[in-house]
């Protein structure tokens, strides 16, 4: 069956109740019929250091998505060249799933950078683009204003941020409401972030 996919690229360095809102949303109020959570090794214009390993980041994931119907984790960067450039891991998935239409899903501080993304033009050419607003700084360039294969969705504003849950855990704050509840459990389990 043609499916449309929304995909969510992130750490998720941790996953927490903000990401999985925006998520839920996308797949609750566009016509996305699932979204997928594509946890990414290595994002390009990121330091490595201080990320929890490929596979914690993912049972978070895991444990977060647990119950929600509509959106899955994807472990499929892991298998790709790092760093991860989305275009590479765009094509891989549409000659994997050919029948499927991928969508990116990404905040508008995203949006603001995207013209450094590599090959960002050959991605706006093959998916849409779904993007949800985020308070930031700097402007979106004109070219993707109105653009046809750029489409917003007024999602909730949750400003979380990993960073801050874990310098919070470090810490020692209480800070569980902030993260879906299975992965505080996780977190407090695997004393990850002390
Ligand atoms: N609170 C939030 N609401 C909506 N989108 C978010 C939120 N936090 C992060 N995102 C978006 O989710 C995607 C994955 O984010 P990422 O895993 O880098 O989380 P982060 O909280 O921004 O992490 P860090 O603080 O470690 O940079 C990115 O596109 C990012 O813009
Ligand atoms: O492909 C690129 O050039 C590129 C440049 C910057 C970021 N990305 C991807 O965008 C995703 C979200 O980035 P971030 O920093 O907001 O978490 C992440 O999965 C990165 O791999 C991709």
């Amino acid at each position: 069956m043609n499916k449309k996919i929304g995909l969510f690229f992130g750490t998720f360095n941790p996953i927490h109740v903000g990401h999985l809102i925006i998520a839920n949303h996308m797949a609750e109020f566009s016509d996305l019929d699932e979204v997928w959570l594509v946890v990414t090794p290595h994002n390009p214009h990121k330091k490595k250091s201080s990320l929890l390993e490929n596979h914690h980041r993912l049972e978070m994931v895991y444990k977060a998505c647990e119950g929600y119907e509509h959106l899955s984790p994807s472990n499929v960067e892991f298998g790709l060249p790092q760093p991860n450039y989305t275009s590479v891991t765009l094509a891989h998935l549409q000659e994997r799933h050919p029948t499927n239409r991928f969508c990116l899903i990404m905040g508008e501080d995203n949006l603001k950078t995207f013209h450094k993304w590599k090959n960002y033009e050959v991605i706006l050419e093959n998916h849409e683009i779904y993007v949800y607003p985020r308070i930031s700084g700097g402007k979106v360039e004109n070219e993707f204003r109105d653009h046809p294969k750029i489409t917003r969705v007024n999602a909730p504003r949750v400003e979380i941020s990993s960073t801050f849950i874990r310098s919070a855990v470090q810490d020692g704050k209480f800070v569980k409401p902030m993260l879906p509840h299975a992965v505080w459990d996780y977190i407090k389990l695997m004393n990850f972030y002390q």
